[in-house]
């Protein structure tokens, strides 16, 4: 099998706020073409360590390489060319057309002009037409719905063009039929564009269907591997109160106790 290159290599992180550590012994590695979800219970720290990784927020200790380099020598401008950071909720530029949106993703390769290049807008071309936004290219970002923009959110980063991808909950506030389209979205881009994809999410039961690599961030163990790898240890197994959801091992899917 073609070996694929590591992106990301995570080592013993610890990460929080200031000196009170919401997670530790945090450790997984990915290479090209994998999309890896990070799931846990609320408040165990997916979206501290989503943002850790994105160098939004510092770690306490621990070691964090993109492309073999710590994350902490990268300049701002040269970890922009390696990672891109989609995070729904802090959008400021609401008031920007979905072409505008998705522009500002080559804002890493423009000159101070910000004059485009022909390979700029043939990125901006391709990410518009790849995530079929032709038609609504010109609205604001504020008209679309919650599925729309997280489309442009995704095709923006695509604009990019970075090797690693990280998003924070791409699929809150979706119907079952955006969630997956989503899901599905990254996985193609992971696949066919060789990119490494991690995001957080609460949807375990799609993450175990479409993922390639999960981090179960549980405040323990933290165990990392792929859906079957984890499901045959048990990861999943008290991930919640069993009394009241169990995992079933041979679906792969969490039921609720009904008797309880
Ligand atoms: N800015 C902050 N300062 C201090 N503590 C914070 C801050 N933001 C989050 N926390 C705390 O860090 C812990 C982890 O929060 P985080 O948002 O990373 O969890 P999460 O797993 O993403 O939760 P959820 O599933 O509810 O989104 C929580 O105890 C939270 O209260």
């Amino acid at each position: 099998m073609e070996e694929q290159k590591i992106t990301i290599e995570v080592k013993k992180l610890s990460i929080g706020y200031r000196n009170t550590e919401v997670a530790g012994n945090i450790n997984f590695k990915l290479h090209s073409k994998e999309l890896c979800a990070i799931i846990g219970v609320n408040g165990v720290g997916k979206s501290t360590l989503l943002r850790t990784l994105g160098k939004l927020q510092p770690k306490l200790s621990g070691h964090i390489f993109i492309e073999q380099q710590l994350l902490e020598d990268y300049s701002t401008l040269d970890f922009a060319k390696q990672t891109s950071v989609v995070l729904t909720e802090l959008i400021a530029s609401k008031n920007l057309t979905v072409s505008e949106l998705i522009t500002l993703g080559r804002q890493p390769y423009t000159n101070w002009l910000g004059s485009l290049t022909s390979k700029d807008k043939k990125h901006i071309t391709e990410s518009i037409s790849n995530f079929e936004l032709e038609s609504f290219k010109e609205k604001k970002c504020h008209e679309l719905s919650d599925g729309q923009l997280q489309r442009v959110l995704i095709a923006r980063a695509m604009a990019q063009d970075t090797p690693l991808i990280l998003l924070d909950e791409p699929t809150t506030h979706l119907d079952l039929y955006h969630k997956v389209q989503i899901l599905k979205l990254l996985q193609k881009l992971a696949h066919q564009y060789h990119k490494t994809i991690v995001f957080t999410t609460h949807e375990i039961d799609l993450a175990i269907q479409l993922c390639d690599k999960i981090l179960v961030l549980d405040g323990k163990e933290n165990h990392f591997g792929s859906p079957c790898e984890l499901i045959e240890q048990g990861c999943f197994t008290n991930l919640f109160p069993p009394e009241m959801i169990h995992f079933d091992e041979k679906t792969g899917s969490f039921k609720v106790n009904k008797s309880f």
